[in-house]
């Protein structure tokens, strides 16, 4: 490689995967190559069943290929054994649902301080750092609300600042607008742009919204098994 090639912040490698199901196997992807670079924010699209979750699966080291490799940074996940990639991914990755997965006992900001209870910090700068991000997806003043008691887009950017408020480089969103209407969705879309040129997070993004695509800097289409790269027109 010569010195004017970046290395791509995440490089997938010959990755197959494939899952067996009632003895018939099912092979979602064969020789997938992909490289990622840091900064960027990519929407994955395609048909339901293509492989779009198995794909952030892989990235986040929930899921693991048959074959092939998975470089996030300096990591091969395929090196890590299952303490380390979850410390790994503790730090490195931040994950944002599509029904939110927010506890219903627990108000917004105790939400958000979860993955840091984990960690060696004190309580002063845990709620610091809890009210920061509460300000910057725009729940200022929220903190003590219950997840209820909020509309589906409030209730997302809660999600999203709970996958944040660690400050992993990289955030895997599986359909972060699905369960929206379009104002709603394109707040949460909004955040996560925000997200990715002022903090300069990596984001994977898997969408069956073109619209929600055209807050990307690239969309990959998964057509059987392999990216192929389309640029979404602005609506
Ligand atoms: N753990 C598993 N065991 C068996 N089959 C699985 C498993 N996980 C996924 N699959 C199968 O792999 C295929 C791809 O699933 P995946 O959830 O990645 O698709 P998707 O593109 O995200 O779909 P959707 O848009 O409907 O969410 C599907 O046929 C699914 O049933």
């Amino acid at each position: 490689m010569s010195a004017s090639q970046k290395t791509p912040f995440i490089q997938l490698d010959a990755v197959s995967k494939g899952f067996t199901f009632s003895k018939e196997k099912i092979q979602i992807f064969s020789d997938l190559t992909l490289g990622i670079d840091a900064g960027e924010f990519v929407a994955v699209m395609g048909p339901s069943g293509s492989g779009k979750s198995t794909m952030l699966n892989l990235l986040s080291g929930i899921d693991a290929p048959d074959t092939g490799s998975v470089r996030i940074g300096n990591s091969k996940l395929e090196q890590l054994g299952e303490a380390k990639k979850s410390n790994w991914r503790a730090h490195n990755v931040g994950i944002v649902f599509q029904f939110y997965n927010l506890l219903p006992t627990l108000n917004v900001a105790e939400n958000i301080e979860l993955p840091l209870l984990l960690k060696p910090i004190g309580r002063a700068e845990r709620r610091a750092r809890v009210e920061k991000i509460i300000d910057l997806v725009g729940l200022s003043g929220r903190g003590k609300q219950l997840p209820s008691s909020m509309s589906g887009g409030q209730q997302q950017r809660v999600g999203i600042a709970r996958a944040i408020v660690s400050d992993p480089p990289l955030l895997l969103c599986d359909e972060p607008t699905g369960d929206l209407d379009r104002a709603s969705a394109d707040e949460v879309l909004e955040v996560l742009g925000f997200l990715n040129r002022e903090l300069k997070k990596t984001i994977v993004m898997v969408t069956h919204d073109p619209e929600a695509a055209t807050h990307a800097s690239r969309t990959l289409h998964l057509n059987k098994g392999q990216f192929v790269e389309r640029q979404e027109a602005a609506a």
